[in-house]
C-alpha cells in the first residue's frame, strides 16, 4: 500500500496536488422551501442540475491533480470496526438504541450514504413530521461546500468551529476521516476540546494562507474573535519560526453573500486579487486589523487601511480585479451575489470561477486571463497549465443557489511551494 498524503498547504496559489471534494448527493434535495433558509440555501436545488454542473469540475480538477471525494475516505474509515464503532457513538442521539445497532449492522458503503444523506427519526411521531424535525442524523446538505467545515494550515487540518448547528455534523465525519483514513494524513487541530469556549468560531472560507508568514481571516457571521485568538494560539504552540502576520477583515453580517472572506476577496496569482470593491477597498464601516505574532508571543494589533494596503506594506503587492467590473453598481452586487468574487487557484494565475459572472470574467479577460471551460480542460481538449493565466469556468446556475463558489467547493490537501 502506498504512503498516505501529507497535509501540505503554504499558500492560496501554490500548484493543487490533492484536493478534497464532496459531489453533491441525495442531500441537497432533503429540504423544503420550508426548511431551506435553516439549512442554509437561498433557495432549493436539484441534485440533477448540482451533479451536472458539479461533473465538469471534478472532471477539470482530476486533470491537474488528485481529487479525493470524501466519501470515499469515509467508506474507508468505515471498513475499520473501531473508527466506525467511535463515529457512530458521535453521530447517533442516544435515544434510539435500536437505530445505532441497525446502523451498525451496515456495510460501510450503506453507512457512508446514509451518515451524509441523513436518518429519519425512527419514532414516526406525528409531532415530529410537523415541526420538521425528521431527521435523527441529520443530512450534510452544506457537505459539497467542502472547504468550511477543515482546512488545511500548514501541515494541520483545523476543523471548522460551525456557526450553524446544521454544518456541526460534518465536523464528526470529517474528523474520523483526518484521524483514521489511510489515504491522507493530518495533525488535527480540534477546537472542540477547548472548554467553555461558547463564542469560538471558525470556518475556512474565512481562513487564507497569502504567504508562509501571512494568514487572511474574516471576522464576522462565521469566525469570531476567539476563533482567530484560537487558530494564532494552535500556531504559536506549534512554534512559528519567523513572526506571523495575521490580517483580519471584518464583514458585515448580511446580506447572507457576506458569509465568509472568500465570498468578497480571493487570491489569484502572485500579483492579482478578486475584491468586490465595495466592501474591501471602500469601506470604512469594516476594519482591516493587522495582528504581528513573533515567534516569542509577543503580539502588536493595530488598524490597516485596507486589506489590499496591509499587503502591500508586507511585501505582497496586488492588483485588484474588480468583481462585476466595477467599482460601484448593480453588477458588482448580483456578481457577488452569485459568488463572482469566489475564485479557486490551482497554480499561480490559474483559476476555477463560475461562467455566469460574464462581468467579472470579462475583467479577468483584461488582466490576461485566458478564458477556458471547466468541460473542455474535463475532456482533455484544452490544458490549463499551459501558457500563463487563465480562468476554468463553469456553468453554475444551481450550485451557488446553495450559496457557494469553486473555492467553497474544495478542500485542498496538498499544494506546491510558491516561488515568490
Ligand atoms: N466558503 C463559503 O463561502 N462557503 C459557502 C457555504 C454555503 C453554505 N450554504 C453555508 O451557508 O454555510
Amino acid at each position: 500500500m502506498s504512503s498516505p498524503i501529507l497535509a501540505n498547504v503554504h499558500s492560496e496559489i501554490g500548484e493543487l496536488e490533492c484536493v478534497l471534494v464532496h459531489t453533491p448527493g441525495e442531500e441537497v434535495e432533503k429540504m423544503s422551501p420550508t426548511n431551506a433558509h435553516w439549512a442554509l440555501y437561498s433557495d432549493i436545488i436539484s441534485r440533477q442540475e448540482a451533479q451536472k454542473e458539479h461533473t465538469p469540475f471534478k472532471g477539470a480538477l482530476g486533470k491537474i491533480s488528485r481529487v479525493l471525494e470524501v466519501k470515499d475516505l469515509l467508506r474507508e474509515v468505515l471498513e475499520q470496526p473501531e473508527p466506525k464503532a467511535e463515529l457512530l457513538a458521535a453521530v447517533c442521539p442516544e435515544e434510539y438504541p435500536g437505530l445505532l445497532e441497525e446502523l451498525k449492522a451496515m456495510d460501510a458503503n450503506l453507512l457512508a450514504s446514509r451518515l451524509i444523506e441523513g436518518v429519519e427519526r425512527p419514532t414516526g411521531r406525528l409531532a415530529d413530521f410537523q415541526n420538521g424535525q425528521r431527521f435523527a442524523i441529520p443530512p450534510l446538505f452544506n457537505l459539497f461546500f467542502m472547504r468550511d467545515a477543515s482546512m488545511t494550515v500548514f501541515n494541520s487540518v483545523l476543523l471548522g468551529s460551525m456557526a450553524s448547528e446544521v454544518r456541526r455534523g460534518e465536523i464528526a465525519v470529517l474528523n474520523a476521516i483526518y484521524r483514521y483514513s489511510k489515504t491522507i494524513r493530518a495533525a488535527v487541530l480540534d477546537p472542540r476540546t477547548v472548554k467553555g469556549a461558547h463564542d469560538l468560531r471558525v470556518e475556512g472560507g474565512d481562513v487564507h494562507i497569502a504567504r508562509e508568514d501571512i494568514l487572511l481571516v474574516g471576522n464576522g457571521l462565521r469566525s469570531s474573535a476567539e476563533g482567530v485568538d484560537y487558530l494564532v494560539g494552535q500556531l504559536l504552540e506549534k512554534g512559528l519560526e519567523k513572526p506571523l502576520h495575521v490580517l483580519v477583515q471584518e464583514l458585515p453580517h448580511a446580506p447572507e453573500s457576506f458569509i465568509h472572506l472568500d465570498m468578497v476577496f480571493t487570491l489569484l496569482d502572485r500579483d492579482r486579487c478578486m475584491v468586490y470593491a465595495p466592501l474591501i477597498l471602500h469601506s470604512p464601516q469594516f476594519h482591516t486589523i493587522h495582528l504581528e505574532v513573533e515567534p516569542s508571543g509577543k503580539r502588536r494589533i493595530r488598524y490597516e487601511h485596507s486589506l489590499v494596503d496591509a499587503l502591500r506594506g508586507l511585501g505582497m503587492p496586488l492588483k485588484p480585479v474588480l468583481c462585476g467590473g466595477a467599482e460601484n453598481g448593480w453588477n458588482p452586487d448580483r456578481e457577488q451575489w452569485h459568488s463572482g468574487a469566489n475564485f479557486f487557484s490551482f497554480a499561480p494565475g490559474k483559476i476555477f470561477g463560475y461562467a455566469r459572472n460574464t462581468h467579472t470574467i470579462e475583467a479577468l479577460s483584461q488582466n490576461g486571463f485566458r478564458v477556458l471551460r471547466a468541460a473542455d480542460v474535463a475532456s482533455g481538449k484544452v490544458n490549463p497549465m499551459e501558457g500563463g493565466r487563465c480562468v476554468v469556468t463553469l456553468d453554475g446556475n444551481e450550485l451557488p443557489r446553495g450559496g457557494g463558489g469553486c473555492r467553497c467547493m474544495t478542500m485542498p490537501f496538498a499544494r506546491r511551494r510558491v516561488e515568490w
